[in-house]
C-alpha cells in the first residue's frame, strides 16, 4: 500500500516534533509554569516573524494555479492578519505593551534566518515551495495544541489557555487540513526529486521551529558578545 505524501513527510519529521513536546518552553505553556519573561520575548519575536510570514502566504497566493489554491493562501493571510496576530495583540495589552511596540520588535538572529530561508525558497520554485515551506509551521502548531489540550488544565489556564485552545481549536485544524490535502496533492504528480527537495524544505523548517522554542526559552537575540 502506498502511503500519501502528507505521511510520508510526518513519518520523516515526527522525531524532531516531538521534541518540541519535552522542550521546556512548550512544556511550560501546556502546564502553565512558564516565566512570563520568556513568553513575552517569544511574543515579540513571533509577532514580527508573523508579518513574514504573511508575506509568503502572498507568494503563495501569486504563484498558485488555481482558484482553491489562491483562496486557501488568501484566507491563510487573513486569518493570520487577523486572528493570529490578534492573540499576541491581546498578550501584549496585558503587558501594556502597543501594537505598535510589537511591531517594531528588533529580530533576532534565529527569527531572521527562519523567516529568510522561507522566503527565499517560496521565491525560488513553484507553488509547491511555497506550501513545503508553510507547512510544519501550521501543522507542528497545531500537533503541539492538541498534545498539550489532552490535559485538560492546560486550555483553562488563566494565561496561557488562549494559546493552546487557539492553535487546537476546530477552525485551525480547518485550515492545516486544507494545507495537508495540498501537500497531498502536490505529492501525486510530482516527481521523486522534487518530492525529496519539497520534503527537505519541510525538515528544515522544522528544525527551525526547534530553533525558535529554544530562542525563547533561553531569550536569545545575536549569539555575540556585543550588539550596536
Ligand atoms: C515560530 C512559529 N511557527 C509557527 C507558528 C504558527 N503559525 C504561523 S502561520 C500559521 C497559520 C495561520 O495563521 C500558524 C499557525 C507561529 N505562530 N510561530
Amino acid at each position: 500500500m502506498t502511503i500519501s505524501f502528507s505521511q510520508q513527510i510526518f513519518n520523516r519529521v515526527e522525531p524532531v516534533w516531538q521534541s518540541y513536546l519535552t522542550h521546556p518552553f512548550v512544556k511550560g505553556i501546556g502546564d502553565g509554569t512558564l516565566d512570563k519573561a520568556k513568553f513575552i520575548h517569544y511574543m515579540k519575536q513571533d509577532y514580527i516573524y508573523l508579518i513574514e510570514y504573511s508575506r509568503l502566504f502572498a507568494i503563495g497566493a501569486s504563484k498558485a494555479n488555481d482558484l482553491s489554491t489562491m483562496t486557501l493562501f488568501g484566507e491563510l493571510l487573513h486569518g493570520t492578519l487577523s486572528f493570529e496576530m490578534d492573540l499576541h495583540r491581546q498578550y501584549a495589552e496585558k503587558f501594556g505593551i502597543s501594537a505598535e511596540e510589537l511591531e517594531a520588535t528588533e529580530p533576532s538572529a534565529t527569527m531572521t534566518s527562519y523567516t529568510s530561508y522561507m522566503l527565499s525558497q517560496a521565491s525560488l520554485g513553484g507553488v509547491e515551495n511555497t506550501i513545503a515551506a508553510v507547512l510544519a509551521c501550521a501543522w507542528s502548531y497545531n500537533y503541539i495544541g492538541k498534545a498539550l489540550a489532552e490535559n485538560p488544565s492546560s486550555k483553562e489556564h488563566e494565561f496561557y489557555g488562549d494559546w493552546v485552545n487557539t492553535y487546537s481549536s476546530s477552525e485551525f485544524t480547518e485550515l492545516v487540513d486544507k494545507c495537508i490535502q495540498l501537500i497531498d496533492q502536490i505529492g501525486k504528480t510530482a516527481s521523486p526529486e522534487t518530492k525529496k527537495k519539497l520534503e527537505d524544505i519541510v525538515v528544515n523548517t522544522s528544525y527551525y521551529e526547534y530553533m525558535f522554542w529554544d530562542m525563547a526559552e533561553n531569550i536569545t537575540m545575536w549569539d555575540v558578545p556585543v550588539t550596536v
